[in-house]
């Protein structure tokens, strides 16, 4: 038996909604966004930010294409009242972003934030209080009808205090949160956006904001999209509504609720980039924004340089992105393991330009976010042939044959495992000279020349042998075929010529060539060689030398 108390909580009970909806619709056009990173994840920093930090903030915001943006709790302290003041002031608002500001229902609250945003030309006010049953209970002492007082006369005075503006031609648009909506009785729930609707009177050209917040994330993301669908059938004015979903992610599952709650009928999504906020977080907006360019639909928010904004998000929160945080996390983009190495490389060396992209373990095309390819793969004693060639192929340039990834994998695999480390690019390209390139024992090639004579070629090639200097001369149908003829006459090594591929090294007057050859020694089994140099005939010398030199001192 577990020695966890698992008798002290409770079970959260189902909404009863037999015909619900939402679990087969998709989701097929982006959500209103509204970032409240500057107030809901703001107010949960240990530091919160400064005026400038804010304002640098705000200036990102708006270049990911926030058009909607939570600036803060003006009414709250002079720091928050003189950022508001300042965007309005220095007129750092474009004209198509709306400032949102929270208020709780509280006159003089409400009279100080008024004076915070004369002169914004398009406002969202967010009045809330507080609903669920526990809340009205220890926080408030307050029955229902004193709650939903709270709410009506706090809005009754926003319109009030507001008209000014709003006949000055200014836009105020409502937005009411019952706080803790997910712990609140759906019919209460209902009833207090409904009168709050009713005092406001929205138009279909100034519709009310009704977020719904997972104040605290309590039940399953099922029970949510249960609670907004029944929300948005049964609100009497839903063509007059925005429906908005505010959830916090104490159960982990904060973007999967607002993902189903999207489903549900939501039209509008509240969250801050990289889930940053109380407790656990806010929903993070980055993710369920390139959730959904993943699935092929636009989210109209740019995340084309996640790297900038999480520069900017950690220099001013002070808050870390951890490594694995989906789209923006440093190993998200890595895959040490050998069999999702070997098929990344695989269906990567597949993927045709402009063709859907349909590269296995990467849900999302790095570069559509800024990110770069060459950090895919990396190397630990997990990794396996496939990781390694990509390394080789994609920092350096060696294309090496299929054949020889089996041979030169276990020998990364062992030094991974002596080091016990992740191995760098740098490692593997010395693992690989020290394997193939640079092997000069017992032979090493000093010179290689041929001659031709009715297609028969003859060549001289000047060795050091075991320290003593020798020439070989050998003849063949080609340069390569004639050493070979020359180191068997030798009696070197005993052995069978396998296959021979090469490539270039770089471009232009100082490329190279590099020269893959595979030997079978008698009573031995194949073996690979590698050259290089920048005569192709000397690079494929240097490739038998290097593969008769690993076969005779292995
Ligand atoms: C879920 C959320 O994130 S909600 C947003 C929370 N964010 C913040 O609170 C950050 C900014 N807030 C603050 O700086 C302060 O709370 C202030 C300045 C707004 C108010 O400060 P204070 O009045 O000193 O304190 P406090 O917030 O504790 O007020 C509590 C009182 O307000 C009442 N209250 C709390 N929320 C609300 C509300 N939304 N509407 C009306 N009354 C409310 C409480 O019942 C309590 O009443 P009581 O004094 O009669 O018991
Ligand atoms: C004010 C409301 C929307 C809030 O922040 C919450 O419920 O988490």
């Amino acid at each position: 038996m577990s020695a966890f108390p698992a008798s002290k909580y409770r079970p959260f009970p189902p909404i009863d909604l037999p015909d619900r909806q939402w679990p087969s619709r998709t989701q097929t056009t982006a959500p209103i966004w509204c970032s409240v990173d500057l107030r809901d994840g703001n107010q949960a920093l240990a530091q919160p930010m400064s005026v400038v930090e804010k304002l640098e903030f705000f200036d990102m915001l708006v270049r990911i294409g926030f058009k909607q943006i939570e600036v803060g709790f003006p009414s709250a302290s002079q720091i928050e009242f003189d950022f508001c003041r300042r965007l309005i002031d220095e007129n750092r608002i474009p004209d198509d972003v709306s400032i949102q500001i929270l208020c709780q229902c509280r006159a003089d609250l409400i009279k100080r934030s008024c004076e915070a945003i004369a002169g914004a030309k398009n406002v969202i006010f967010h009045l809330y209080n507080s609903t669920s049953p526990a809340q009205r209970n220890y926080v408030f002492g307050a029955d229902r009808p004193a709650i939903k007082k709270i709410a009506t006369d706090a809005v009754a005075l926003m319109k009030a205090e507001t008209a000014p503006l709003v006949a000055a031609g200014h836009r105020i648009v409502l937005e009411y949160s019952p706080e803790s909506f997910t712990s609140t009785e759906m019919d209460f729930a209902l009833e207090i956006c409904e009168a709050v609707t009713d005092v406001w009177q929205p138009t279909a050209d100034n519709k009310v904001i009704l977020n719904l917040p997972a104040t605290v994330e309590y039940a399953t993301p099922n029970i949510h999209a249960d609670q907004i669908e029944w929300m948005c059938r049964h609100l009497t004015r839903r063509d007059l509504t925005i429906v908005s979903l505010h959830t916090h992610n104490d159960r982990g599952t904060g973007i999967a609720a607002t993902e189903l709650g999207l489903l549900a009928g939501a039209d509008r999504v509240e969250g801050t980039l990289f889930g940053n906020g109380e407790r656990t977080g806010n929903l993070d907006i980055v993710t369920v924004a390139l959730n959904l360019q993943t699935q092929g639909v636009d989210p109209k928010l740019d995340f084309s340089d996640l790297n900038e904004i999480r520069e900017i998000y950690e220099r001013t929160t002070r808050m870390d992105v951890p490594p694995r945080s989906p789209y923006a996390g440093d190993l998200v983009f890595t895959a040490f393991s050998g069999s999702h190495q070997d098929a990344i490389k695989k269906s990567w060396d597949k993927q045709i330009a402009g063709e859907p992209w349909d590269v296995l373990y990467i849900p999302i095309d790095p570069a559509d976010i800024g990110r770069d390819y060459k950090a895919i793969i990396r190397i630990n004693s997990q990794s396996g042939k496939g990781g390694v060639a990509y390394i080789l192929e994609n920092e350096y340039g060696f294309t090496l044959p299929k054949a020889m990834h089996r041979e030169f994998g276990p020998v990364v695999n062992r030094l991974a495992d002596t080091k016990g480390t992740e191995l760098s690019a740098a490692d593997i390209l010395e693992a690989f000279q020290a394997e193939y390139l640079d092997r000069k024992q017992p032979i090493e090639v000093v010179d290689f020349r041929t001659t031709e004579k009715d297609k028969v070629v003859t060549c001289e090639a000047d060795l050091v042998i075991n320290g003593t200097g020798r020439t070989l001369t050998g003849q063949g149908n080609g340069p390569i075929n004639a050493f070979v003829t020359a180191v068997r006459e030798a009696e070197l090594l005993e052995f069978e010529f396998l296959n021979y591929t090469e490539h270039s090294l770089g471009i232009g007057a100082r490329a190279q060539a590099v020269s893959y050859i595979q030997i079978q020694p008698i009573n031995g089994k194949p073996l690979y060689g590698a050259g290089i140099d920048t005569s192709i005939d000397i690079a494929s010398i240097k490739a038998v030398a290097s593969a008769m030199n690993r076969a005779l001192l292995d």
